[in-house]
């Protein structure tokens, strides 16, 4: 589904600051293909996310997705095709907007071309019914706006509207990192779950790298813009947080056990 060849990405290039961010990395994912992404701060993660959702242009390789090669397409084509959410719970809903009218946008990004005007019952209806899958009963306060909602509420509307829009890629950076423990564990359920049902090709940054291994099917752990260990299968069931730490030396303030 998601094919990285040879992907290269340099900050300030013949400036002192110059920093190799990715280097000459490859990486092939399957459909339905849950990969889990961890290292050290400035390893190099959220770059690739960047760079396979066309945030920033590569200096060299290929981003190919679902046989399509969309390494010189410009981000707004690409969020078409891939669906992101980050860390903050404020960046992924119109604060101001009702929830229906928020999965009104996310919903018509890829069933409509052009602006629809309002939100019709047969839409309300879907909402309602999809809603009610997050168990947080928001399907009863479709017309509340979503300032209203706790954080953790907020990240699972932005996952959800995310995934309606139908995504070929779910790219998932720290998107459980602000939020207190029992929300995060919700919205990683939430995450499971829609990853399995909708069979969606997701790779999801975390610093917890308990949490790295006991969800999707793949890990892989990044070190100065390269891919130094990929594990999935059985080698990854008898990976443990304790054998990470001590083959990879990994020194991080921010990961966690
Ligand atoms: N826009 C940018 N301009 C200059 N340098 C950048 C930029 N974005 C990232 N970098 C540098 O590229 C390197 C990789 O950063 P990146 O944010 O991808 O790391 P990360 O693995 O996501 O780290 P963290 O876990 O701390 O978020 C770092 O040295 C960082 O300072």
């Amino acid at each position: 589904m998601l094919k990285i060849e040879k992907m290269h990405k340099t900050f300030g290039r013949g400036t002192i600051n110059e920093k190799v961010a990715i280097d000459n990395l490859s990486l092939h994912l399957e459909p339905g293909d849950f990969v889990t992404v961890i290292g050290s701060n400035g390893a190099g993660k959220s770059t690739l996310m960047n760079c396979i959702s066309g945030v920033f242009p590569t200096d060299s390789g290929k981003v190919i997705l679902d046989g399509r090669d969309i390494t010189n397409l410009p981000e707004f084509k690409r969020s078409r095709m891939i669906g992101r959410v980050f860390q903050d719970p404020l960046k992924g809903t119109a604060f101001d907007m009702t929830i229906e009218e928020n999965l009104s946008i996310a919903y018509n990004k890829n069933h409509f071309h052009g602006i629809q005007a309002g939100i019709n019952k047969k839409q309300r209806e879907i909402f309602r019914e999809k809603l009610s899958l997050l168990g947080m009963g928001l399907e009863d306060r479709m017309k509340q706006k979503a300032k209203l909602l706790s954080g953790g509420q907020r990240q699972a509307l932005t996952l959800f509207m995310a995934v309606m829009s139908n995504p070929k890629l779910l790219l998932l950076d720290e998107h459980t990192a602000a939020l207190d423990p029992g929300a995060a564990a919700k919205v990683l359920e939430l995450t499971d779950y829609f990853s399995k049902e909708e069979k969606l090709c997701t790779m999801m940054i975390t610093h917890n790298m308990k949490a790295a291994l006991e969800h999707g099917n793949r890990t892989i752990l990044m070190k100065e813009g390269r891919i130094v260990m990929d594990v999935s299968g059985e080698k990854r069931k008898e990976m443990t947080v304790e054998k990470l730490i001590e083959q990879f030396e990994i020194d991080n303030d921010r990961m966690l056990l």
